[in-house]
């Protein structure tokens, strides 16, 4: 016999396979790393293109893609019982052999995005996870699936034999995982409660848009337990004030949250910032010196741009999380912490995985409770109220008098696509804001950037009467608005004839009555 016309005896490469197996399930290990390495195994020895589980979520109801030995292409999915082959195998609790993808209508192919030209050339192989010792009427927790090259339907069945004795021997751990997620889905679903009190949201966090209401809804949900939050987004969409506000709602608020951007410091001081070092141990090191972990004791450590941590900090940092214990550098001496983390990237870790730039045991710890925080581009309801927020706050610090935006200007930070994120507009106002002389902060105090046709949309090829004759219209409707639509007040706040201002109104054809019952803005 052979697999895929290897010569090795079939029956020699599934007991190695199972010893390689049983190495991995020791006790001590880890759930999801131990699980996650026998998918590999198996993919490795046996050939398989993909390995994946799809656990029961006792809360959903649902089946949810729990562990692949290569990321899936899409997150979160799930599958119904009863529904695909995988959710028919759940359902049935009978292991299900599809000699050529393609030709199996009931094939869902969702989380992979398997090309036409794989669903042609592979089987499929899905059995169920059953309960070691099932009291209840639900015995399955779940199933095992793997992507075989297509093989004559005796080794798909040896094959399916070999995964239902695997699905045996892995059935307690997958009980184990079942109950965590369980424990995880109660603990985030009890909310701002855990900790004894409701917590507001943080006064300067502005949300506005449904998505950012959504972020700042799951940051509460978070808050509370010990789970670490993975914030994700885009370079200054506020991943950092985000990780302060998880910090607020939980019951660490009392204690330090302490923060370290990883790619802010040279690789090899980045162990010493984080675990502290022994004096002596390297050049420089003059004293003792505590890392952010100890620093961190009780409360909260937030690990900005995770992605840039090298392979050694990450196995320390992996080794912090589950064992909850450092050794300065230096020391041998092993030092008891409690520290709850949250990470952020802008990254996207699946690639460095890839790559393998991220430990994966490290990628499973973190991506616990994952939050995306959209690009500014794709909020734009929050646009005016950062900016209202920022105004009136570098207003304050430099000491001036400035009330309002104009509304052109307003246009030119809807229209802008700020790829630099809420930091860049809160940039733009403070440059605004240093050098208005007036109570008005007008198209002309903003960046270049912001007025390109590139990054605007708005022609800005205009003449030079042209552009006179905009700033003309722009300062009297910025003026008639204040002014309530009172003509004869606007000529006194612009310091010019009520003739000329009824003259301009006319040239520009301006509809005074609009603006008679509007408000000032
Ligand atoms: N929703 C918000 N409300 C008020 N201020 C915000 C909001 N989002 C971001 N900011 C402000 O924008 C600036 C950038 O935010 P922050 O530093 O949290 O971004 P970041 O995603 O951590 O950036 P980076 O990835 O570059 O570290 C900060 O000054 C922050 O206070």
């Amino acid at each position: 016999m052979s697999i895929n016309g290897q010569p090795e005896k079939v029956e020699n490469i599934y007991l190695s396979t199972l010893n390689e197996i049983l190495n991995s399930i020791a006790p001590q290990n880890d759930l999801e790393p131990s699980l996650n390495s026998i998918l590999k195994i198996l993919a490795k020895d046996l050939h398989f293109q993909r390995a994946f589980l799809a656990i029961m979520d006792p809360k959903s109801e649902k089946l949810k893609l729990s562990i692949t030995h290569s990321p899936a292409k899409i997150d979160h999915v799930t599958y119904s019982p009863g529904k695909g082959v995988v959710g028919r195998v759940y359902e049935t609790g009978k292991a299900v052999v599809i000699p050529r993808m393609s030709d199996n209508t009931d094939f869902l192919n969702k989380a992979f995005g398997r090309s036409d030209e794989e669903l042609r050339s592979l089987s499929f192989i899905c059995v169920p996870i059953k309960k070691a010792n099932p009291k209840e009427e639900e015995n399955i927790l779940g199933t095992i699936s793997v992507d075989s090259p297509i093989l004559p339907m005796d080794n798909l069945l040896e094959h399916k034999h070999f995964l239902e004795v695997v699905a045996a021997l892995i059935s307690n751990q997958v009980s184990r995982l079942q109950e965590e997620m369980a424990l995880q889905a109660q603990m985030l679903s009890q909310g701002p409660l855990v900790g004894g009190l409701e917590v507001p949201p943080p006064a300067n966090f502005v949300a506005t848009s449904k998505s950012i209401k959504q972020v700042l809804r799951q940051a509460r949900q978070v808050g509370p337990s010990r789970a670490t939050a993975l914030l994700r987004g885009e370079s200054g969409t506020g991943k950092e004030l985000l990780a302060e506000a998880i910090h607020g709602c939980s019951p660490r608020r009392d204690k330090p949250l302490v923060k370290l951007n990883c790619a802010a410091l040279p690789a090899e001081l980045v162990e010493s910032e984080l675990f502290g070092h022994q004096k002596g141990a390297f050049t420089g090191a003059y004293q003792n010196k505590r890392g952010l972990f100890e620093v961190a004791n009780n409360g909260t450590l937030f690990l900005d741009e995770i992605g840039e941590l090298s392979l050694d900090a990450q196995a320390k940092v992996l080794r912090a999380i589950q064992e909850k214990e450092i050794q300065r550098v230096g020391s041998e001496q092993p030092i008891t912490v409690d520290v709850r983390l949250i990470c952020a990237t802008h990254q996207p870790l699946e690639k460095l995985l890839k790559e393998g730039r991220f430990r994966e045991d490290l990628f499973y710890r973190v991506n616990v409770f994952p939050i995306f925080i959209p690009a500014l581009r794709e909020r734009r309801e929050d646009i005016l109220p950062l900016a209202e927020q920022f105004l009136e706050l570098f207003s304050k610090e430099y000491d001036k008098n400035i009330k309002r935006i104009s509304s052109p200007a307003i246009d030119l930070f809807t229209q802008y696509h700020w790829p630099g994120n809420v930091r860049e507009l809160k940039n733009c106002i403070e440059r605004a804001v240093l050098i208005c002389e007036e109570e008005v902060i007008r198209t002309y105090h903003l960046p270049p950037t912001l007025q390109t046709a590139e990054s605007t949309a708005t022609d800005t090829s205009l003449s030079f009467g042209e552009a006179v004759a905009k700033f003309e219209q722009e300062l009297l409707v910025d003026s008639l608005k204040k002014a309530r639509g009172n003509m004869l007040q606007a000529a006194r706040d612009l310091r010019v004839s009520y003739r000329i201002v009824n003259y301009k109104v006319k040239k520009y054809n301006i509809d005074v009555k609009k603006y008679t019952g509007a408000k000032k803005k």
